[in-house]
């Protein structure tokens, strides 16, 4: 019987991973290496981006897509399903519903010790990620741009870690924060090489990037608050429920993400309720924070319109102290507080002149990077973007 080629073998061609799957793949041992069964439910903004990302890949793609899910239609196949960019919306469209039990065994069954699953959850459901535990025990590694799980409750978080330990399958969830830009990829790789975090900080959200960005830009008068978040939302940078943004949950998330990211930064920062333990300031008017529900989000975007004045009032008093206004987050591990918050900066600091369209910025204080911070900028909302974020996670399984 011959041996599976093992890692190692990979690494002696010198090359990157991918490089080294399409090496292994022309060798005699190629058929070891079935592609990665890749599983994806949800095909909104990101998730159908993504699918578009993959089709895109040069062959030989080291990825087969098993499954496509939208809330009430399943695509299928075991072997691979023949995707075209073109078609596959209409082939989901009239595929059968399957439930995700049934799709979560089907899931199971194919994973092997040569056959690696992945389950790419593009979704902002709860539902969805509360089945990464059991997927996770069961060899099926999770990838995802859905901050719901890492978020919330210590709980969820703490089975995922479990259940990933004892099977060896991985999470990742890269764009969970700062869309494609690595943030969560930096922060484990500061820490790994042993760098102690002192502060990180900056603007977390696309969606509040792009409106302060416009709505406060240091000049007399402006758009009116309620048009910046409906562009936002047309340009895809929101969440489903804009209010997900507003009420600076979507910050307060990546948080909580980035603080459970680290083991160290738990310790010192301890978030038991995830997002809800987080100080967080938000935007939404009293009148409309009922308006939570998914089909409430458009009459939530329509009636903002009737708070534009509340907003204007606060750009001016900004602009009267020479200042513009920009939603950031901290998590300051030295002082132990974590925290979103609106704030004021002077028209010359850099989150007023150097951000545009949905620009993140994020800077890491650290013990290396004492004096002067590790900085990533760049575009950190957008379904582009974001779902290369996704795709990046899913080459670092090949
Ligand atoms: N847009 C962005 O810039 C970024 C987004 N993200 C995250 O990416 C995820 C997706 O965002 P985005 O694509 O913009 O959102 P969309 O609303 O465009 O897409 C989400 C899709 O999920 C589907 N869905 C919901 N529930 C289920 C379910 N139970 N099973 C299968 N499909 C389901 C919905 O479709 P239907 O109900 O019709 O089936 C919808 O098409 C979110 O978690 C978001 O936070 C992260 C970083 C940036
Ligand atoms: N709504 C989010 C999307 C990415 O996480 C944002 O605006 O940052
Ligand atoms: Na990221």
């Amino acid at each position: 019987m011959t041996t599976p080629p093992q890692p190692a073998i990979c690494l002696q061609y010198g090359l990157g991973t991918r490089a080294a799957y399409e090496a292994a793949q022309k060798s005699s041992q190629a058929s070891f290496y079935a592609p990665i069964a890749v599983a994806i439910t949800g095909v909104g903004l990101v998730g159908g981006e993504l699918i578009n990302q993959i089709l895109a890949l040069s062959a030989p793609s080291p990825f087969r897509i098993v499954s496509l899910s939208s809330s009430k239609h399943t695509l299928f196949s075991p072997q691979g399903l023949s995707l075209t960019p073109t078609s596959w919306k209409a082939d989901l469209l009239e595929a059968e519903p399957m439930s995700p039990d049934v799709l979560q065994r089907k899931l199971i069954d194919l994973v092997s010790p040569n056959g690696k699953v992945v389950f790419v959850d593009n979704t902002s459901s709860e539902a969805v990620a509360a089945r990464y535990p059991s997927l996770l025990e069961a060899g099926v590694n999770v990838i995802t741009p859905n901050k719901k799980a890492f978020s919330g409750d210590a709980g969820l978080y703490d089975r995922i870690v479990a259940a990933s330990k004892k099977s060896g399958a991985k999470f990742l969830n890269e764009s969970t924060v700062g869309a494609g830009l690595p943030i969560i990829s930096t922060l484990k790789d500061l820490v790994a090489t042993g760098d102690k975090v002192h502060k990180i900080e900056g603007v977390f959200s696309g969606t509040m990037s792009y409106i302060f960005n416009n709505f406060s830009n240091g000049q007399e008068g402006g758009p009116s608050f309620s048009s910046v978040v409906r562009v936002a939302r047309e340009k895809g940078y929101t969440e489903p429920h804009p209010a997900d943004d507003l009420s600076g949950s979507d910050v307060a998330r990546k948080l909580a993400i980035l603080t459970r990211t680290i083991p160290s930064l738990q310790s010192t920062i301890p978030l038991p309720q995830g997002f809800k333990s987080v100080p967080t300031t938000t935007l939404i008017p009293e009148a409309l924070s009922s308006l939570t529900s998914p089909e409430s989000a458009d009459e939530f975007t329509n009636r903002l319109v009737e708070f534009d004045s509340e907003s204007d009032k606060l750009r001016e008093d900004a602009l009267k102290d020479g200042a513009v206004l920009r939603y950031v987050g901290v998590i300051d591990v030295k002082e132990g507080i974590v925290k979103a918050d609106l704030q004021r900066y002077p028209k010359d600091h850099a989150f007023a002149t150097s951000l545009g369209g949905s620009d993140n910025i994020i800077s890491f204080h650290t013990e290396r990077y004492g004096a002067r911070p590790l900085i990533v900028q760049g575009a950190g909302a957008g379904a582009a973007v974001t779902a290369m974020g996704v795709l990046s996670d899913l080459l670092k399984l090949v």
